[in-house]
């Protein structure tokens, strides 16, 4: 090596990079019927900057004995020059630097190669609309290629010819031809015919009319029941002037996930791209179908997906807003559509109005909460009591439903995602709301403690029940609580060396039980048996005297509140309570109630 620097040049291995090119970037064999029509579409386009009135047509001839298929245009065709520089060299395009290139569906000038992966050659016959000749260009997929003039008489345009690989040949039939070209053209402007001898096959008759803006709403519902096999609920349309994009969405008729894939029909200058959206759509539409036109934005090299950059940026943002919008008003324009929406999409709503204040504002009021009093609205619920009461933990609520109802207390289930977000963002909004976050110790902080007297009164039985509850690692307590049919409840402790943490688990299921369960989350290492002094039964119980009657009234209890709070209960337990129970029958109830 010389000390002066030289320049090299990159060498290219062709075979190589048409196998990359044509095998590896598309992830469908179909695409070659793709990158076939668009080239037709866009020779057309550029026919038509010499004369407006030409009436384009792409002709596709299909001989399937001989599994040969001919994609012929009436577009601008190709010169000599131009086929050497435009089809023979790989990544050049006649539709980049072009006066018109945004008219243009190609840009990459690797299209073509598609063809290769179907095919072993491509044939391409042409007559240039600026010269006369009918020239034959045969490409191979090793990179040679050979150029002749042909003497018969052609009209201007091109046809693109290929002979498919053994194991392509079932793509060769009129079937799978006319599946794929509708897949693919059934937005095309230019009438596209297929043809197999004498059976003529129109592709794309009726498509593109949603596009204009007179299409009304039963068609375009009659457009999306045809597109994806669903009554939709409602049609709107959207329009995006950043990606010169017009959309049609639809509002599906069944709940969906939050995740998953979701199909719509993305066309990129009305030539199908993607089932996908491709990151218009914003991510929580996840009830929302879309038909959707770009004219301004750019497809990858692969085109099965949109280039990310500014215009996307832009358009996704129109996109929501148009979606935005549509929710916003569609209360006072069809307010059966707005129920319907709502009782389907509400957590989706949700999601939506937890981040738009205006969404918040039109939705809130009717969208549904759990209470303790069933699904409500949350306009019932702010009109049935002052204060808006509410749990952000699943548990909390399901301990404090059944306790809260003979308080008089409605409570609120924000344990899902956003609610709880949502409920401080209207209290943001609406300063004369006043929604406060409860649990189940707030609740028990409402029991009432008995008064000396009382205390006093219940002391012998309360400190015989202690003992007794003693070798089962139980605390005694008695308070005065709602509701008075409820005699005592078992109040777990979530700390394991009082060895009922199985009690706990189990407690979620039950709501007095748990309630209390909590109460010991606290501070309380100990479960307890709290004992209500307003139970008709214990106000009757308190004053026994007699230890082996106590026993066996507490032991029932005890259990009882287990079974009750939905506890297990070990074998120990249940022998002390059928103990308990067989005692009291033996005994008879007159022989040891002192009343
Ligand atoms: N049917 C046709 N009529 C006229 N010119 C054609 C036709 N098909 C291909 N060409 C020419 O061949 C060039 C290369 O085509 P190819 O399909 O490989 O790439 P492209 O369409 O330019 O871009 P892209 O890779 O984005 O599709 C085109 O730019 C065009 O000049």
């Amino acid at each position: 090596m010389k000390d002066k620097q030289q320049s090299y040049l990159f060498q290219v291995n062709l075979k190589g990079m048409i196998s990359l090119l044509s095998e590896h970037l598309y992830s469908n064999p179909n695409t070659f019927v793709r990158e076939l029509l668009q080239n037709g579409v866009d020779a057309i386009t550029a026919i038509k900057t010499l004369d407006e009135q030409h009436i384009g047509s792409i002709q596709v001839h299909l001989n399937e004995k001989r599994n040969e298929a001919i994609f012929e245009d009436n577009g601008i065709g190709l010169k000599e020059d131009e086929i050497h520089k435009f089809i023979a060299v790989i990544g050049e395009s006649s539709k980049r630097e072009a006066f018109e290139a945004n008219d243009f569906i190609g840009k990459f000038g690797i299209g073509l190669l598609s063809c290769f992966v179907v095919s072993n050659e491509i044939i391409l016959e042409t007559r240039s609309a600026l010269a006369d000749k009918v020239l034959r260009w045969t490409g191979k997929a090793d990179g040679t290629y050979q150029l002749e003039r042909i003497t018969e008489e052609r009209p201007i345009g091109t046809r693109i010819i290929l002979q498919a690989k053994k194991e392509w040949a079932h793509l060769f039939t009129t079937s799978a031809f006319e599946k794929n070209l509708r897949f693919y053209g059934d937005l095309l402007p230019i009438p596209i015919t297929l043809r197999n001898g004498h059976e003529a096959i129109l592709i794309n008759e009726h498509t593109g009319k949603w596009l204009n803006d007179d299409y009304t709403k039963d068609e375009l519902l009659e457009l999306g029941k045809s597109t994806f096999h669903t009554n939709f609920i409602d049609a709107f349309r959207i329009d995006a002037p950043s990606g010169k994009l017009k959309a049609v969405a639809y509002v599906l008729p069944y709940k969906t996930q939050f995740s998953g894939k979701q199909q719509h029909k993305l066309y990129l200058k009305r030539m199908f791209l993607s089932e996908d959206d491709c990151r218009l759509l914003p991510k929580w539409a996840f009830f929302i179908r879309c038909i959707i036109n770009t004219d301004g934005l750019s497809a990858t090299a692969s085109r099965e997906s949109l280039m990310v950059n500014g215009e996307l940026k832009a358009t996704q943002k129109e996109i929501a807003e148009g979606i935005k919008s549509y929710l916003k008003t569609i209360g006072v324009v069809d307010p059966a559509i707005y129920h319907k929406l709502i009782s389907t999409h509400y957590l989706h709503l949700k999601a939506i109005a937890a981040e738009d204040v205006d969404l918040l504002k039109a939705f809130m009021d009717d969208l549904p909460f759990e209470t303790s009093k069933g699904i409500r609205s949350f306009k019932s619920i702010r009109t049935y009591q002052k204060n808006i009461y509410y749990t952000a933990n699943i548990d909390d609520f399901k301990q404090l439903r059944r306790i809260a109802e003979p308080q008089g207390l409605m409570v609120l289930n924000a344990a899902y995602t956003f609610e709880e977000e949502l409920l401080k963002k209207m209290q943001r909004l609406d300063s004369a709301l006043s929604i406060e976050e409860i649990s189940p110790v707030h609740l028990l902080k409402s029991f009432r403690d008995l008064d000396e007297v009382s205390a006093n009164a219940y002391m012998n039985f309360t400190e015989k029940a202690r003992k007794i509850l003693e070798t089962l690692n139980c605390e005694v307590t008695v308070k005065r609580f709602q509701p008075t049919d409820i005699p005592a409840i078992y109040i777990a402790s979530n700390v394991n060396h009082t060895g009922k943490s199985s009690h706990i688990k189990a407690s979620a299921n039950n709501p007095l039980a748990a309630t209390l369960g909590a109460f010991t989350r606290t501070n309380e290492t100990k479960p307890q048996l709290c004992f209500n002094a307003d139970n008709s039964l214990i106000q009757a119980v308190f004053p026994i005297k007699d230890s082996y009657v106590v026993n066996s009234i507490v032991h029932i209890l005890y259990v009882q509140s287990l079974l009750l709070g939905k506890y297990p209960v070990s074998d120990k337990e249940m022998n002390l309570f059928n103990e308990g129970l067989h005692n009291m029958l033996i005994m008879g109830i007159d022989n040891f109630i002192n009343i």
